[in-house]
C-alpha cells in the first residue's frame, strides 16, 4: 500500500468539519448599559439597525423591580417587533413577570432547574461558567439552554476575576451541542479568536454602546468578525 492509498483523514480536520456542519454562524447577543433612561429604546433601536442582533439582555443593576419593569416594555416590544430574544439579567421572578424570552442567571443569581420550572420549556436560560469547564457541564446538566465564558477580556463594565482562554470554547464547541456564549471586553478587533475557536454568541456591552460612530455603528462593525471561519 501507498501513501496515496491511505484513506484516514486528520482527526482534527473531521472535527472541525463536524462542527461547521451543525453550528450556524456566530451571532451578537447585545447587553444593555447597567443603567439606562426612557430614552434608552431609541439607542437600542439604532443598534438594531446596524446589523443582525440575536438577543438583547436587560442588565439594569441596584434597580428595583418595578423601575427596571417600567423600562422593559419598550424595549420588549422592539425585540419583539424585530424577533430579538429578550432577556433578563439576574432575575428569574422579573423574567417571568415580563414574559421574556429567557432569564440569565449568575452563579448566585438562582437554579436553572428552578428557572425552568418557573418560565417553562421555551425559556431560554443562560448560565455564566467563568472559566470553568465543570460549572459549564453542570450548567448544562440543569438544563441550561447556553454556557457563558469570561471575562475573556479586561472591561469596566463589570469587575471580574475570571479571564478563560479561547481554548475553553473550542474544547466545549467540540465535545457539546450546547451553544456557548464569550463574554468580557470583546470588540469587533478582539474577537476573531474567539470566533474562530467556537463562540455560538459574543455577548457585548461596551463595545456597541460607546462606540464612536453611534450603537448602529458599532454593531456593524462585528458583522466582518463575526463571518470568520470557525
Ligand atoms: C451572557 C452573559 N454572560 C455572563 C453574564 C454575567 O452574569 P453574572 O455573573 O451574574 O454577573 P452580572 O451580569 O449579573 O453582573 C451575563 N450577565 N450575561
Ligand atoms: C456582564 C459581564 N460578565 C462578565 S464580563 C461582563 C461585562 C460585559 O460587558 P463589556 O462588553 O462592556 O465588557
Ligand atoms: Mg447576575
Amino acid at each position: 500500500m501507498t501513501d496515496d492509498d491511505d484513506l484516514s483523514l486528520d482527526p482534527d480536520f473531521v472535527r472541525q468539519f463536524e462542527r461547521d456542519m451543525r453550528r450556524p454562524p456566530c451571532q451578537l447577543y447585545l447587553i444593555s448599559p447597567a443603567t439606562i433612561d426612557d430614552h434608552f429604546v431609541d439607542q437600542l433601536r439604532a443598534a438594531l439597525d446596524g446589523g443582525s442582533v440575536a438577543a438583547f439582555q436587560l442588565r439594569l443593576k441596584d434597580m428595583d423591580e418595578d423601575a427596571i419593569a417600567h423600562l422593559a416594555v419598550p424595549l420588549q416590544r422592539l425585540c419583539a417587533e424585530r424577533e430579538v430574544a429578550f432577556i433578563v439579567n439576574d432575575s428569574i421572578a422579573l423574567a417571568k413577570r415580563l414574559g421574556a424570552d429567557g432569564v440569565h442567571l449568575g452563579q448566585s443569581d438562582g437554579d436553572p432547574r428552578e428557572a425552568r420550572k418557573i418560565l417553562g420549556p421555551l425559556a431560554q436560560i443562560g448560565v455564566t461558567c467563568h472559566d470553568s469547564r465543570h460549572l459549564a457541564m453542570e450548567a448544562g446538566e440543569a438544563g441550561a439552554d447556553y454556557v457563558a465564558f469570561g471575562a475573556f477580556f479586561p472591561t469596566t463594565t463589570k469587575e471580574t476575576v475570571h479571564r478563560p482562554e479561547p481554548v475553553i470554547l473550542s474544547w466545549w464547541s467540540s465535545v457539546f451541542e450546547l451553544p456557548c456564549v464569550a463574554i468580557g471586553g470583546i470588540t469587533a478587533q478582539n474577537a476573531g479568536p474567539l470566533v474562530e475557536a467556537g463562540a455560538d454568541f459574543l455577548a457585548v456591552s461596551s463595545a456597541v454602546w460607546t462606540h464612536p460612530g453611534g450603537p448602529g455603528a458599532g454593531v456593524a462593525a462585528f458583522a466582518p468578525v463575526l463571518a470568520h471561519k470557525r
